[in-house]
């Protein structure tokens, strides 16, 4: 099956326009037969040894998102007294989440015993059963974008809060804590670019040819 012109445009278009949403959440519910192809789009990841270990904890009770908030702001402000001066005050103008804004968290956890002891792809780098949730976060993440709704990845958070308040396992890895709603408008440019956080680095010097360092 051959991608048309078009549909490479579209492809190009949701990766470019797809933003990380934080302040820009309206409540308006997102339909269920929506929220089941964005999940569906994340279900058909790629994952080490077609493993699958992924699970999506759907949040839409207020009083466990309060509790996610809480955890947030804790860590939230850990975070702030790591940085100085202006860097501090930057910071903390951020906007960093839209926990109690969005109408659907979703957490996306890492279920490390999923397909047994011994996975094809997985004997010499353990850790690749975690870099295939994050592919199902990409996948979700863009899913979304198409659909024109924001995700918002939230870390800063303490994975034990992520435990204790979604009641997951402690054999299960909680990877990803994501708001997704509904949004006023997305950004042009990633925010932590337009208030001159850091910039977009040029890919020219990302690049190395043969070796690292090595020249084209
Ligand atoms: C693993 C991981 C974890 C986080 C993020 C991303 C990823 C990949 N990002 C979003 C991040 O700030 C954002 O992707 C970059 O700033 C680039 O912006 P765009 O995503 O292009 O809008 C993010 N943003 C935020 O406001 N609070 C957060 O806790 C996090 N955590």
């Amino acid at each position: 099956m051959d991608i048309n012109e078009s549909e490479r445009a579209a492809v190009y278009k949701t990766i470019f326009a797809r933003r990380d949403v934080r302040g820009e959440f309206l409540p308006d519910p997102v339909p269920e037969a929506i929220l089941r192809r964005i999940l569906t789009a994340a279900h058909h990841a790629p994952s080490v040894g077609f493993m699958q270990p992924w699970d999506f904890i759907l949040v839409r009770d207020p009083a466990i998102k309060r509790r996610i908030k809480d955890g947030f702001e804790t860590a939230h402000r850990e975070a702030a007294a790591l940085f100085e001066g202006e860097r501090r005050e930057h910071y903390q103008r951020l906007k960093l989440e839209g926990i109690l804004e969005s109408p659907v968290g979703i957490c996306v956890t890492c279920d490390r015993s999923r397909a047994g002891p011994v996975v094809i792809g997985r004997t010499a780098n353990r850790e690749m059963d975690l870099y295939s949730v994050v592919c199902s976060v990409q996948n979700l993440w863009l899913a979304a974008r198409a659909e024109n709704l924001g995700v918002g990845w939230v870390s800063i958070l303490h994975r034990q809060v992520l435990h204790d308040t979604l009641r997951i396992p402690s054999a299960i890895v909680p990877i990803a804590y994501l708001c997704l709603g509904y949004v006023r408008a997305f950004h042009d440019r990633p925010e932590l670019e337009s208030t001159g956080w850091l910039p977009r680095l040029d890919l020219e010097t990302l690049i190395h040819h043969d070796v690292w360092g090595g020249e084209g």
